[in-house]
């Protein structure tokens, strides 16, 4: 949706006005959540969009159909995102979202009418571990189907030669870049061809 709007010809009618609508509101949000999260920082309040964390926004809808034996697979298998952060909408009727927390899942139920915001791999990568992504994972269900849209604020694998490393202003003698700078599209073409095997793509880009 962004930094590229889609021709809106281009949506399917049932969701066309909804979804640039929906993108709307959570182009305003990310930049409010960046704002506070510069700000939790230590930084101008500014920072974080200013240096394109809120220059791209991708939008994905899941469906997850009803699966009748769910032991025997996952939804979606334990990753962490990919990007700064993730604001997920899921539905209020299954649940299924679990985050692992000291090596245990913890399920994330939904509530009606709330978020759940994710911080992705490049957020953990630029704060140079200050805020850290979190892995997450879907469960299978006999119920459903389970629906879920996950916007991601990423320029993803648009080409472009800007470069994210640690940010200069956080760094100090007792805490030096614990990264490599790269470009967003590297990340994600090594992390998709990686696939979800379990393994942070981050710890790649470890110096
Ligand atoms: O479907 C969900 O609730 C989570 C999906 C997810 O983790 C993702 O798209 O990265
Ligand atoms: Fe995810």
């Amino acid at each position: 949706m962004a930094p590229h709007p889609p021709n809106p010809q281009d949506l399917p009618l049932v969701c066309r006005d909804i979804l640039l609508e929906y993108s709307n509101q959570i182009m305003k949000l990310g930049i409010l959540l960046f704002e506070l999260l510069s700000e939790a920082l230590g930084l101008d309040p500014n920072y974080l969009s200013n240096i394109g964390c809120a220059e791209g926004l991708f939008v994905l809808g899941h469906y997850y159909p009803p699966c009748p034996q769910p032991e025997l697979t996952m939804g979606t298998t334990k990753h962490s995102d990919n990007d700064f952060i993730t604001l997920l909408l899921q539905d209020d009727l299954n649940g299924g979202l679990q985050v692992l927390k000291d090596n245990k899942w913890f399920d994330v139920p939904p509530v009606s009418g709330a978020l759940v915001i994710n911080i992705g791999d490049i957020l953990q990568l630029i704060t140079n571990d200050k805020f850290k992504s979190n892995e997450h994972r879907v469960l299978a269900s006999k119920n459903g189907p389970r629906i879920s849209v996950a916007s991601f604020f990423s320029t993803n694998m648009l080409p472009t030669s800007k470069v994210f490393g640690p940010i200069k202003e956080l760094l100090s003698e007792n805490n030096s870049p614990k990264y490599k700078e790269i470009t967003l599209r590297d990340y994600n073409i090594f992390s998709f061809n990686k696939g979800l095997d379990g393994i942070k793509a981050l710890d790649h880009f470890k110096l």
